[in-house]
């Protein structure tokens, strides 16, 4: 059945006469709702299988770059060693923050979530940008119109990606009283980043899993935040604006927010022995467990056996194996208790903490990672416009008079 369209027609028509009108198919939080279509992603929770352009997730994060992952999405082939040089030099060509970026974070008070921080600098980079503009024209159906404006989007947000890892580890050293480590033109995307938290070059074993994750966190189809930069794309908005929405819609305990969540949660828990009990806190008070659960995947999350194997490689080297015994435990209580799996964001949390990264920073770097996912969704959505606005099913008061003033 057709939804009603909202507080007018059949709905309002009925309430009107003070009768409910009859309630239409309702898919409250879009549930299972095939909204458009997409050439990016392909998820298939049967098969625990994901997919970026065609190409199994799984091996990207074994044989890619995570540069090479974000033209793959934003160009649907992998790219040639020429293209691929290019690109990489313009990412690093952007990556430094410049006075007023650098003022603007200072102004920031340090007890404020990092995504604020990174969602106020991203909106304000958009202010700035001499393209966004320019982005914002519609290309009115000519070719190269529309080609000069994928352009345009495409520099955009390498820019944008270029600087994001700066922003997130200068606002973690800000709030360890540290001075901003400058990026390392030399150093890929990943190992940059690490070395911008911590002011030494990473072992490249590490930084091989830490970009894993940024290459499983890449990308992943309609996703509260992905929809939430395709709904601002949809009004012919400009990309910082569709970011600056879906850092917003990540920031959520139920979204990228989880993987802070999870590791406060086995910080919680301290030990192994006391998984059982306070397991059973949780499930008995009616909390859900972060990192747990996923509204596509029922049967276990395709990213997770690739992050878990990059989790296992990164406690080896840094000495995390009774975090990891809690992780294991809750893992298997959490299945026997409730038959839920964890998602992407349980082992990429104790990995991250592993690795020596603040809490609070586990969910801008996923952002920093998304960003190529987020770009694609918003040069998609472009591509073939139609403005998001979805009916609801009005049931509050019918109809009524304004009382005339006395
Ligand atoms: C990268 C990502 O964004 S992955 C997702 C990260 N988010 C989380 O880890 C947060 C924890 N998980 C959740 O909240 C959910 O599993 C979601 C939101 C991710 C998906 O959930 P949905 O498909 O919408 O299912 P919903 O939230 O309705 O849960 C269905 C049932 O399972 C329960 N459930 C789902 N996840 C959990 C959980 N993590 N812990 C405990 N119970 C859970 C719900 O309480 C609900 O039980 P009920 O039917 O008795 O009320
Ligand atoms: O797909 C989802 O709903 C959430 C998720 O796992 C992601 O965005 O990576």
């Amino acid at each position: 059945m057709r939804d009603s369209p909202d507080g007018a027609g059949r709905g309002g028509e009925a309430t009107a006469h003070g009768a409910r009108a009859p309630v239409p198919d309702i898919h409250q939080g879009l549930a299972d709702v095939v909204v458009d279509s997409t050439a990016i992603a392909a998820i298939d929770p049967a098969t625990q299988s994901l997919t970026y352009r065609g190409y199994p997730v799984e091996q990207l994060a074994r044989q890619c770059s995570f540069e090479e992952v974000a033209y793959l999405l934003w160009n649907a082939e992998l790219p040639e060693p020429a293209r691929l040089h290019r690109f990489i030099e313009r990412e690093r060509e952007h990556r430094r923050t410049d006075r007023p970026v650098n003022d603007l974070m200072a102004l920031m008070p340090q007890r404020c979530p990092p995504m604020d921080v990174l969602r106020t600098v991203v909106g304000f980079l958009g202010s700035r940008d001499p393209d966004e503009d320019a982005a914002m024209v519609d290309p009115g159906g000519s070719r190269d119109a529309a080609a000069l404006q994928e352009g345009r989007q495409q520099d955009e947000a390498l820019r944008l990606m270029a600087l994001m890892p700066t922003v997130v580890a200068a606002d973690m050293r800000r709030r360890r009283g540290l001075a901003p480590v400058a990026p390392d033109e030399r150093l890929g995307f990943a190992a940059n980043f690490l070395h911008m938290c911590h002011g030494e070059v990473p072992d490249p074993e590490l930084a091989r899993a830490f970009e894993a994750s940024l290459i499983l966190y890449g990308e992943h189809s309609f996703n509260a935040s992905a929809f939430t930069a395709r709904v601002i794309t949809s009004t012919q908005s400009d990309l910082y604006s569709a970011v600056t929405g879906a850092i917003g819609a990540l920031k959520g305990p139920l979204h990228g927010g989880a993987n802070e969540a999870s590791m406060r949660n086995l910080l919680e828990i301290g030990s192994r022995e006391r998984v059982g009990d306070w397991l059973r806190g949780e499930l008995d008070s009616h909390r859900k467990v972060m990192g747990f659960g996923h509204r596509v995947y029922k049967n276990g999350d395709s990213r997770v056996p690739t992050m878990r194997a990059a989790l296992g490689e990164i406690a080896e080297r840094r000495g995390g194996q009774e975090l990891l015994a809690v992780y294991d435990e809750l893992e298997r209580a959490m299945a026997d208790a409730t038959g839920l799996k964890p998602n992407v964001d349980y082992p990429v949390g104790l990995s991250y903490y592993l690795l020596g990264i603040d809490i609070a920073m586990f969910t801008p770097i996923f952002a920093m990672a998304r960003i190529a996912g987020w770009a694609a969704h918003i040069i998609e959505q472009r591509r073939s416009n139609h403005l998001i606005r979805p009916l609801a099913h009005y049931e509050g008061l019918a109809r009524r008079d304004v009382p005339a003033a006395s």
